[in-house]
C-alpha cells in the first residue's frame, strides 16, 4: 500500500534498449558543488584527479545539476541545500515540499494550532511550562528563527501563560558569531511577552555540535549534556541572561561548541528545568538532529544514558521524525509523505543494494534516502553498513575521516557481485567544510576524491557503471561573498569564513565499462535537479521510471 492507501503496483516497466544486471555504484559526495575556480575553493585548490577526469566528459557524461531552493521542495530560490533535502530528492525522484515549507504554511493559515499535536500539549498551558527546544538561526536547514517568533506569538496568544526557550547556536548553517545576534532578538521578543504578562525567559542553551544536536547515536553525550540542562537545569555555566552567556562562552569556543549553560535567577536557582505536567515542543523541522532527544523525551524504556529525571511531559516534535518508528507520536505539522522511493521501488524489482556511510552521514544513504524511513524494505534484498566515525573531534582534525575505508567497503561489495547497487556517501567535503578550516578542507576534498577513484576501479573490474553526484555545494566556496562574488571582510579586516552549504550547483558524471553505448545526458532538461537522479539510475538498472518521476536525465542515440 502507499500512504495514500492506494495499491501500489512496484513492477517497473523494462527499459527499452537499456540491459539489467550491470552492477551501479551511486556515489554521493556530500558538500560538493560547482564555484568558480579561487584561493577559497577548496575543490579546485585540491589534488582531485578523479573528479577532474569525470569532467572532461561534459556534456555527454558530466553535468551540473541544481541542488537548492524549489529544485528540492525548499521555500525560496534563496534556501541553500542541505543533506535532508538533498537524499530525499534523489531517492524519491519526485520534488516535496520540505518541512521548512510546511510549516511556513501551517503557521501562515494557523492550522498549526488546529492540529492534535498543538491541542496534545496546550492541554499543559494552564498548570504547567511550555518548552520551546531547538536551533535558533535564520539558516533554515534544521529550524528558522522566525518559525519560533511566530510560534512564541501563536502559543501565548492560545493560553501558555509559562515559556522556557531552550537554545542551541548555530555557527553552521549560518555564520560563526551569530549567534549573539539571534539571542539578542529573541530576549528582546520575549521581553515583550512578559510586558503582556507572559512568563517568558530562555533557560538554557549551549553549542548545536556539542549540546542537543548529535546523530544517527554517533555520541550520546551530547544528548545528555543537553538533557542535564534542558530537563534537570544542571549545567557547568550559570548565567543571569543568555546574551551575557553567549558572549562570555565565546571567548573560548566557536557557535557550533558552546559548553551548556542554563540561566539562574538571584538564588543560583535554574528558571526553567522542565517538570511534571509541562509541554515541550522540539521546533527543528529537521530530523536527523532530534531524533536522539525524541528518544530520550519519549521512550520509557530508554537507556542510552541516565536520565536521572524523567519527568511526566507531553512532547511534540515540530514534525514526525521518523514516519517508521512514528517517532515523536504527536507533532505540530504533519511531514512530507514521501512514497514509493526508488530505494523500494527497486528492491520490489530485484535490485540487490548495498549501502554505506561512515555514523555521520549513514542516515544520509539510508534513512533520508528512503524518505526519512529507517529500516529495510527487504533485508533479504539489502545491506546498510555504517562504519564507525570518529567521536568527539572537529573533523578538520580528521579531514579525511573514513573515505577510504568506504571506498574499501563499498569496493568489496561491488568486487563481491552480491549487489547490483552500490550506494555510498562520502563526507568529506561537508563535514571538514563546516569547520570553515580551508586547508583541512583542501585535504578532505583530496581524500574524497580518493574515495570515488577506489570505487570507480572497482566499477571497472567488474564490467560496471558509476553515477557520481552530490547533494548540495560546501567545500567549493569557504567565504562569505558579496553579490559580485568579492569575498567579504568583516569591520575589523578579518575575511568571513563561510562555514555553511552554499546554492551551487553540484555536478553528476556516468560512465563505466557497463554503460551501454550512446547513452549521454539529454540537453533538453537544462534545469534538471537532484530529483532527476533517481529516474536516470533506474534507466540505468534497465528500468524505466515511474510516470510521476521527475525525468531521466539520459538518453540512448543510436552512432
Ligand atoms: O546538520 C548539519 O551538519 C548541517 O546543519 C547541515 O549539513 P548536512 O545537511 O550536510 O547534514
Ligand atoms: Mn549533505
Ligand atoms: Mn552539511
Amino acid at each position: 500500500m502507499g500512504s495514500s492507501g492506494q495499491q501500489v503496483s512496484w513492477k517497473l516497466a523494462d527499459h527499452p534498449t537499456l540491459p539489467k544486471g550491470k552492477t551501479l555504484a551511486l556515489i554521493v559526495l556530500d558538500g560538493w558543488g560547482e564555484y568558480k575556480p579561487d584561493e577559497y575553493n577548496c575543490i579546485h585548490v585540491a589534488q582531485t584527479p578523479t573528479m577532474d577526469s569525470l569532467k572532461q566528459g561534459a556534456p555527454e557524461k558530466w553535468r551540473l545539476i541544481r541542488a537548492h531552493g524549489k529544485a528540492v521542495g525548499l521555500p525560496t530560490e534563496d534556501d541553500m541545500g542541505n543533506s535532508e533535502v538533498g537524499h530525499n530528492a534523489l531517492g524519491a525522484g519526485r520534488i516535496f515540499a520540505q518541512g521548512a515549507k510546511l510549516v511556513d504554511i501551517a503557521l501562515a493559515s494557523g492550522k498549526i494550532y488546529e492540529g492534535e499535536g498543538f491541542k496534545y500539549i496546550s492541554e499543559c498551558f494552564e498548570k504547567g511550562t511550555l518548552h520551546l527546544i531547538g536551533l535558533l538561526s535564520d539558516g533554515g536547514v534544521h529550524s528558522r528563527l522566525d518559525q519560533l517568533q511566530l510560534l512564541l506569538k501563536g502559543a501565548s496568544e492560545r493560553g501558555a501563560k509559562r515559556i522556557r526557550v531552550h537554545i542551541l547556536t548555530d555557527g553552521r548553517d549560518v555564520l560563526d558569531g551569530s549567534s549573539v545576534g539571534f539571542v539578542e532578538t529573541l530576549e528582546s521578543d520575549l521581553a515583550k511577552l512578559r510586558e503582556n504578562g507572559v512568563d517568558a525567559r530562555i533557560a538554557s542553551g549551549g553549542g548545536r555540535m556539542y549540546v542537543t544536536m548529535d546523530r544517527y547515536e554517533n555520541d550520546w553525550d551530547v544528548v545528555k549534556r543537553g538533557w542535564d540542562a534542558q530537563v534537570r537545569g544542571e549545567a557547568p555555566h550559570k548565567f543571569a541572561n543568555a546574551v551575557e552567556a553567549v558572549k562570555k562562552l565565546r571567548e573560548n569556543a566557536n557557535d557550533q561548541y558552546l559548553p551548556p549553560f542554563v540561566i539562574v535567577d538571584e538564588n543560583e536557582k535554574a528558571v526553567g528545568p522542565i517538570e511534571d505536567g509541562d509541554a515541550v515542543v522540539t521546533f527543528n523541522f529537521r530530523a536527523d538532529r532530534m531524533v536522539m532527544l525524541a528518544k530520550a523525551l519519549e521512550h520509557q524504556d530508554f537507556d542510552k544514558f541516565d536520565r536521572i529525571k524523567v519527568p511526566k511531559i507531553r512532547y511534540a516534535g515540530m514534525l514526525q521524525y521518523d514516519g517508521e518508528l512514528k517517532l515523536p507520536g504527536h507533532y505540530l505539522v504533519s511531514p512530507p509523505e514521501i512514497d514509493r522511493t526508488s530505494g523500494e521501488y527497486l528492491v520490489h524489482n530485484g535490485v540487490r543494494t548495498f549501502a554505506c556511510s561512515e555514523t555521520v552521514k549513514f542516515g544520509h544513504v539510508t534513512f533520508f534516502w528512503n524518505g526519512n524511513r529507517s529500516g529495510y524494505f527487504n533485508p533479504e534484498m539489502e545491506e546498510y553498513a555504517e562504519i564507525p566515525s570518529d567521536v568527539g573531534i572537529t573533523f578538520n582534525v580528521q579531514p579525511k575521516m573514513k573515505a577510504l575505508e568506504i571506498g574499501e567497503k563499498a569496493r568489496d561489495a561491488i568486487l563481491s557481485r552480491k549487489f547490483d547497487q552500490v550506494r555510498v556517501n562520502i563526507p568529506n567535503g561537508d563535514m571538514v567544510g563546516h569547520t570553515g578550516d580551508i586547508q583541512a578542507t583542501v585535504v578532505a576534498c583530496k581524500a574524497a576524491d580518493e574515495a570515488v577513484k577506489m570505487i570507480i576501479d572497482a566499477i571497472e573490474q567488474v564490467g560496471g557503471i558509476y553515477v557520481v553526484t552530490a547533494d548540495h555545494g560546501n567545500a567549493e566556496d569557504m567565504v562569505k561573498r558579496n553579490k559580485s562574488g568579492q569575498p567579504l571582510y568583516d569591520k575589523s579586516g578579518k575575511l568571513q569564513i563561510l562555514t555553511s552549504h552554499t546554492c551551487q550547483p553540484v555536478p553528476i558524471a556516468i560512465g563505466g565499462p557497463g554503460l551501454a553505448a550512446g547513452v549521454r545526458f539529454r540537453n533538453d532538461v537544462p534545469d534538471g535537479g537532484l530529483a532527476n537522479v533517481a529516474a536516470t539510475v533506474m534507466n540505468l538498472h534497465g528500468y524505466v521510471a515511474p510516470n510521476d518521476y521527475e525525468p531521466t536525465l539520459i538518453e540512448v542515440v543510436n552512432n
